[in-house]
């Protein structure tokens, strides 16, 4: 990468002193920029220890890249996420809160809408109830109750606090017996991590005066995001004797509300509690001046391009349908390709300088076929939590793997218990009759699983695939992948952690700190929340009719929550360098099968001329 002259604004602010500080910016100024050099900066001072969260494994790992940070052996640097943080003080202190052994984390909503239904069934009182109730119900209900249980937790309340309407006092004896329900299993949900370390910080002054000391700056990116808990765990921790801290974050790229998130937390108390210092950035060095001219439009900014000299482009397409509009953004992929130079985009022109952006996965399905029968290449960007396996073999090795290291996990040993109808692992019998007579080889190795043979054991797994005939071609393929996406997981966890475990091994995928090794080659295709944070010379933002983007349910909801859609249009638009290419098909086919005419985004009327 070639060297950045930082402007006076932004030195100023990598050479500040110490104290608290909020860094106000727009997107593009240099937030990210400017935290990565004075980290670096400060990593040259001894005596600096430093904790930087960021809020996604992406952004973690893209720091301590910028950073060229050995981590591992750097015992004065944590950079990592707020969960992958809480995660390593859990690993070191889990009996201070009552765990006998490391909890493990139950990162799949499907693992904890399993609990949710079990806890339904097992209080008498919700018997008639759940039974009235047809299948769509009765996953409403759960989903109301999943959602209701976190948001007792980011929110730090009590149970009692969050019933508002009428029925739902019944909650909290759901959420009494969730909790108890995943301790039972040995584990916790994302949530509780922070929670659980909250706690700890509060309730236990020695634990807590030993992380304090630990840090003397910290660092917050993408600060808009924080949540209560979030933002109530740093405050413990900083605890009046940590008064070195930079949150850097764009009120305006404010778009997690759903999960409690608000920018209240940095403008307001942050500023408060910390007594800390705003500091404002607002020129954009991302974008090209079309660009940024439209965000400003459609957020009524009034941010300078840096760039003033590249022109850029901004265009609205109306396509007939969704057909045709994957149409176009592929014939205008075509035509960026042979154009191959642009004066505005620095190198040729080639597909990893694409992305194309849509607010659900769900726009993309006609993309994707145009995509394929023009034989362009295509990845889609993932937010990497948790890795689901598609074949049997492997969901019979994960489950089979997380009972192994949790004996106490019902959940996935009832899941196994299923998938290979049988109901006792060690029954030799049983397991002979077993659906899949793979099991007694999965069995063999997992049981004598470690992390010193890991390596061999894998090599093992390679080898009966290839040479068993159980499979045919398609899945000895398919397995493989999947055993190969496993190997390379290892291999990032075992070479950055100093004493790797099974549990930590798993506990890391969970979190989604060992990233998949997704190759990122040709077009990337993304939704704008996974693309939060990042940049593409090109990119074409797709499915803009009204209902869509914004989404109708938040049109329907109105204030915040309307306003976020527009925030996340914003993030959208100024992932772009250089070109913005956006478009919205005037019919949509719906899910239920009747095609319905469709009107831009009411966003985008501003660009409309009357
Ligand atoms: N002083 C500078 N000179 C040239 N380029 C810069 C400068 N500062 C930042 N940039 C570039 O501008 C782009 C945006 O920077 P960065 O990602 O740090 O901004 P940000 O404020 O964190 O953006 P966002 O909030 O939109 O994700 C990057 O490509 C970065 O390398």
């Amino acid at each position: 990468m070639h060297k950045i002259n930082l402007s006076k604004k932004q030195s100023e602010i990598v050479n500040l002193k110490e104290g608290a500080f909020l860094i106000e910016a727009s997107a593009g100024s240099g937030k990210t920029r400017v935290l990565t050099e004075r980290v670096k900066q400060l990593l040259n001072h001894n005596s600096s220890k430093i904790l930087a969260i960021t809020f996604t494994n992406k952004a973690s790992e893209e720091l301590k890249d910028r950073l060229s940070l050995d981590t591992i052996k750097n015992n004065n640097v944590f950079v990592g996420t707020f969960h992958s943080f809480c995660q390593s003080i859990l690993e070191a202190r889990f009996k201070l809160l009552g765990f006998q052994k490391m909890p493990h984390i139950f990162e799949d909503e499907s693992d904890r809408i399993e609990i949710v239904e079990d806890v339904i069934k097992s209080i008498p009182y919700f018997t008639p109830l759940y039974k009235e109730m047809d299948s769509k119900e009765r996953s409403s209900y759960k989903s109301r109750v999943l959602s209701f249980i976190s948001e007792v937790k980011r929110e730090l309340a009590e149970p009692e606090e969050l019933i508002t309407d009428d029925g739902e006092e019944h909650f909290l004896m759901l959420y009494n017996e969730y909790q108890d329900n995943l301790r039972s299993n040995n584990a916790i949900d994302f949530d509780d991590l922070i929670l659980l370390i909250y706690k700890l910080f509060i309730n236990n002054e020695a634990a807590r005066s030993l992380y304090s000391k630990a840090y003397n700056y910290i660092f917050i990116d993408e600060g808009q995001d924080l949540n209560k808990a979030q933002y109530y765990l740093l405050k413990s921790l900083c605890s009046k004797v940590i008064n070195n801290i930079m949150i850097v974050g764009d009120p305006n790229q404010s778009i997690y509300g759903f999960n409690g998130s608000a920018p209240k937390y940095m403008q307001t108390l942050f500023v408060e509690d910390f007594k800390a210092k705003k500091i404002t950035l607002d020129e954009n060095y991302r974008c090209s001046k079309k660009v940024i001219e439209a965000a400003n439009k459609l957020m009524d900014l009034n941010v300078e391009a840096v760039n003033h000299v590249i022109e850029g482009k901004f265009e609205i397409q109306r396509s007939s349908n969704e057909l045709d509009e994957a149409k176009f953004v592929v014939s205008k992929i075509k035509e960026l390709i042979n154009e191959k130079l642009h004066s505005d985009i620095e190198g040729e022109i080639d597909y990893t300088k694409i992305a194309i952006l849509g607010r659900n996965r769900f726009v993309f399905k006609h993309i994707e076929e145009e995509l394929i029968s023009s034989e362009i290449p295509y990845y889609f960007k993932s937010g990497n939590n948790g890795v689901k396996f598609e074949t049997t073999f492997m969901k019979v090795f994960d489950n089979y793997f997380r009972i192994k290291i949790n004996p106490s996990d019902k959940i996935h040993t009832r899941k196994l218990k299923s998938l290979l109808k049988i109901d006792d692992f060690d029954d030799e019998y049983q397991i002979e009759l077993s659906k899949y007579s793979f099991f007694s080889f999965v069995k063999n190795i997992v049981d004598h699983l470690t992390g010193d043979n890991m390596k061999g054991s894998i090599k093992q797994i390679e080898n009966f695939i290839k040479e068993n005939n159980l499979f045919n071609e398609e899945d000895q393929l398919q397995i493989a992948n999947e055993v190969e996406g496993f190997k390379n997981l290892w291999k990032t966890y075992s070479i950055n952690n100093l004493k790797p475990t099974l549990t930590g091994f798993k506990n890391a995928i969970s979190l989604g700190t060992v990233l998949k090794n997704v190759k990122e080659d040709g077009v990337c295709i993304s939704t704008v929340h996974t693309m939060k944070g990042q940049e593409s010379e090109i990119v074409f933002l797709i499915g803009l009719d009204d209902g869509t983007f914004p989404y109708y349910l938040a049109i329907e909801k109105g204030g915040e929550e309307l306003n976020q859609e527009k925030n996340n249009l914003y993030v959208a638009f100024t992932r772009a360098k250089r070109f913005l290419y956006l478009s919205y098909p005037a019919i949509r086919k719906m899910p239920w099968g009747d095609n319905k005419s469709r009107s831009i985004s009411r966003f985008l009327k501003v660009f409309i001329k009357q």
